[in-house]
């Protein structure tokens, strides 16, 4: 193991110093009969006399230990660790937090207490691990796992299942596929009958992480030898055997050291004559190798992906370097000055392509969602335009405020004919209605350029935080001197619109049209319901579902046949001799002549302050009011129709094209100016900090890619 060790802490230290997680090692885990030798071989693996030992069933709990090398990187310990020099080995417990262990002894004698307090004394077994941490300079990073041997008679505490429940906890460890069977077997038992070797086919087939490792061949009866097994003859494993000697119960007895147990082992060996030849075979020194080789694969079975997540990050840090450039102070002024100009024609050239739709975000979003020009027309279409086509012509006017209206123009005496007065009147206070939704789309493609904006920031600005502040600063300056003249000139649309009520416009419905429209409906609900009653007041937004364009209602052709054919109906009196004095208005007239005859002396009542008819309408109101509705609702479309195509034109006029044009003379003009370009590309002290820290990982990633290429070309057996 002791060779694995500097080259698993080479990679754990770059990994480490590169922040990546470390490699992964197998764990190591003993199964077989109950005193074949688990615990010994374990511990010979891993070089300390710490484990119980003894005859009868000792490991009753499984035991996780954990090694952690402390030789020269990062130990994990608790926050009052004592690394002391001379105690500089030592075994913490899971179960005992911040406890430290220095002498094994003790360690020892915790693992026989632990055991105890959760099984009893009467050697019954519990499938709760014990957790060891070992702390050493002379252990690789490794988990090895001893379990309860396996026994088929149940005694003391024990319960009848007993031979169940160890198979099933020997499962659960050795069905992990990063774990390294050592399959133990004593030498001096029936090798076909070996529950290890059984258990460990059933979770490897292949043998793939399996090695029968054979104990206690001392013990043997003199005259058998187990080099039939040794050859791989009996039970063939593609790892094949090893045959080991441990301590046996006299030794611990006597505290024989680990040193002088391996050293009697090879005595054993060489002098053995069916051993002799076997050696490749045989002792600790080879399972170890053994061990090694494996851990070795293992940890080079990893190397390719390392070293691809190793490019990887170089690629990346080269690119984040190229991007913190050299430092501007080693820069001569000219070339300073050159670097300036680069970084502001870059912005404004990305910002114009952003609005053209022809450049692509830094942060690669154009995939996932709109980005730039297409945002803008986003807002136009969808935001604008949607919201425009939404509005009702009538909003915040009811029919009892036309109505009022009517009453207004007429003045103080009834009017002979429509009031046209409160038409235009009414009519201009829905177009104004149009100036918010415009003036707010501004707003919005404000934002957006704003945005833009900041997208557009080349990378290497990150460097230079004082020109990033002042070219943000320009940026948002031009923005808002454009923002003034877009909104003057889309109030200027309405303003335009409001100047002259042009009721010639081709599309719209006009007076005669309008009286004919709602001829046409009445007789249709006269002729529907029989009924010799005018028609009830239709809701409010008058016949049309909502609101319609002109285009859609009326087309030239209709308007001039229309002209013709409410020209018609006019001379046919009708509904026209109803609302211009053919037909009396009976409830009216009798209401004034209610009044009562001159004979009685009437008191009249007070004038109030504020007067609104507060009688029902009467029909010829009502008709009037339908007649303006639908004159209104037909005007108010042609316009909303101009400004819908007006809003956007004008927008990009005056503020989408014209700061995408003038961007980068306004930032030449407001930032290139030969006293100030040495402040302006002045570097901060962190970009400074993260050249150099990109530096040295680039020099720590180059010495990771030579370590794990050595690692490669390492030979382990040599
Ligand atoms: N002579 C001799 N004795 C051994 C050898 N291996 C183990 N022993 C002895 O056999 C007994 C059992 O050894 P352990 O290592 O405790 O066996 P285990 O398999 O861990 O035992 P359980 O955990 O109780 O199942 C101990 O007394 C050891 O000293 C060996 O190779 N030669």
């Amino acid at each position: 193991m002791e060779q694995l060790i500097p080259i698993v802490n080479k990679l754990q230290d770059v990994f480490g110093a590169i922040g990546q997680s470390p490699i992964d090692l197998p764990q190591i885990v003993t199964i077989g009969s109950q005193s074949s030798g688990k615990s010994s071989v374990l511990e010979n693996v891993v070089g300390k006399g710490f484990l119980p030992r003894g005859t009868g069933i000792v490991t009753r709990r499984p035991l996780v230990l954990q090694l952690y090398n402390t030789s020269n990187h990062s130990i994990p310990t608790s926050p009052n660790a004592i690394s002391s020099s001379l105690r500089n080995e030592w075994g913490e417990f899971l179960h005992l937090p911040g406890e430290k262990f220095y002498s094994f002894d003790e360690i020892r004698d915790e693992i026989v207490r632990e055991t105890d307090r959760s099984t009893g004394r009467n050697k019954g077994i519990s499938n709760k691990s014990i957790n060891l941490k070992i702390y050493s300079p002379r252990v690789l990073n490794l988990t090895l796992v001893d379990l309860p041997g396996i026994t088929k008679v149940s005694v003391g505490d024990q319960p009848a299942d007993i031979e169940d429940q160890i198979r099933e906890m020997c499962l659960h460890y050795i069905s992990n596929p990063n774990a390294i069977i050592l399959a133990v077997t004593a030498g001096n038992t029936d090798l076909a009958n070996s529950d290890a070797l059984k258990m460990a086919r059933s979770v490897d087939p292949e043998g793939n992480r399996t090695i029968g490792v054979l104990t206690k061949l001392d013990l043997m009866d003199p005259g058998t030898d187990a080099s039939d097994m040794l050859n791989n003859r009996i039970i063939p494993l593609r790892r094949g055997y090893v045959g080991v000697i441990n301590r046996g119960q006299r030794d611990i007895s006597q505290r024989k050291s680990i040193k002088e147990g391996l050293r009697k082992e090879m005595e054993f060996f060489k002098s053995h004559p069916a051993y002799r030849s076997l050696q490749h075979r045989c002792g600790t020194t080879t399972l170890a190798k053994m061990l090694n080789s494996i851990l070795m694969h293992h940890i080079r079975d990893c190397l390719p992906e390392i070293k691809n997540r190793i490019t990887g990050m170089m690629a990346d840090i080269q690119q984040e370097l190229d991007a913190l450039g050299t430092p501007t102070g080693d820069i001569s002024r000219a070339t300073l000055g050159g670097s300036l100009l680069g970084l502001l024609s870059k912005f404004a050239a990305s910002f114009g392509n952003a609005v053209d739709g022809k450049g692509s975000s830094a942060d690669g979003v154009e995939m996932n969602e709109l980005y730039g020009g297409a945002r803008i027309s986003y807002i136009f279409n969808e935001i604008f335009g949607r919201s425009l086509m939404m509005i009702d012509p009538f909003d915040g006017l009811t029919d009892e405020d036309i109505r009022t209206a009517i009453c207004n123009a007429n003045g103080p005496r009834p009017s002979l004919f429509v009031p046209e007065i409160s038409f235009d009147l009414l009519v201009r206070r829905q177009i104004s209605r149009l100036e918010q939704p415009g003036l707010q789309c501004i707003d919005l493609v404000y934002d957006e350029l704003q945005r833009m904006s900041s997208q557009c920031e080349p990378t290497e600005l990150q460097r230079f935080p004082d020109l990033r502040d002042r070219m943000c600063d320009t940026v948002s300056n031009l923005l808002r001197r454009c923002v003034s003249p877009t909104q003057m000139m889309i109030s200027n649309l309405i303003k335009v619109e409001l100047a002259y009520i042009n009721t010639s416009h081709p599309d719209f419905i006009g007076g005669s049209r309008a009286v004919a429209q709602l001829m046409e409906r009445m007789s249709r609900e006269e002729g529907v319901e029989s009924s010799p009653n005018p028609p009830a007041a239709p809701n409010k937004s008058g016949d049309s579902d909502g609101p319609s364009t002109p285009a859609a209602d009326h087309s030239e052709g209709d308007y001039a046949d229309s002209h013709h054919r409410g020209g018609e109906r006019d001379e046919k009196g009708g509904l026209m001799s109803f609302i211009f004095g053919g037909k009396k208005d009976n409830r009216r007239r009798s209401s004034i002549g209610g009044m009562g005859s001159p004979s009685n002396m009437v008191k009249l009542p007070q004038v109030p302050d504020t007067m609104r008819n507060n009688e029902m309408p009467t029909d010829r109101e009502r008709i009037e009011t339908e007649i303006i509705k639908s004159l209104i609702e037909s005007y108010f479309n042609i316009v909303r129709k101009n400004f819908l195509d007006m809003v956007p034109k004008t927008i990009m006029y005056f503020l989408v094209n014209h700061s995408k044009d003038s961007i980068q003379n306004e930032l030449v003009s407001e930032l290139y100016k030969e006293n100030e370009i040495a402040d302006l590309l002045r570097e901060t002290d962190d970009v400074a900090q993260r050249r150099r820290t990109c530096a040295e990982m680039r020099g720590l990633l180059g010495r990771a890619l030579e370590i794990v290429n050595e690692v490669r070309d390492f030979n382990t057996f040599k």
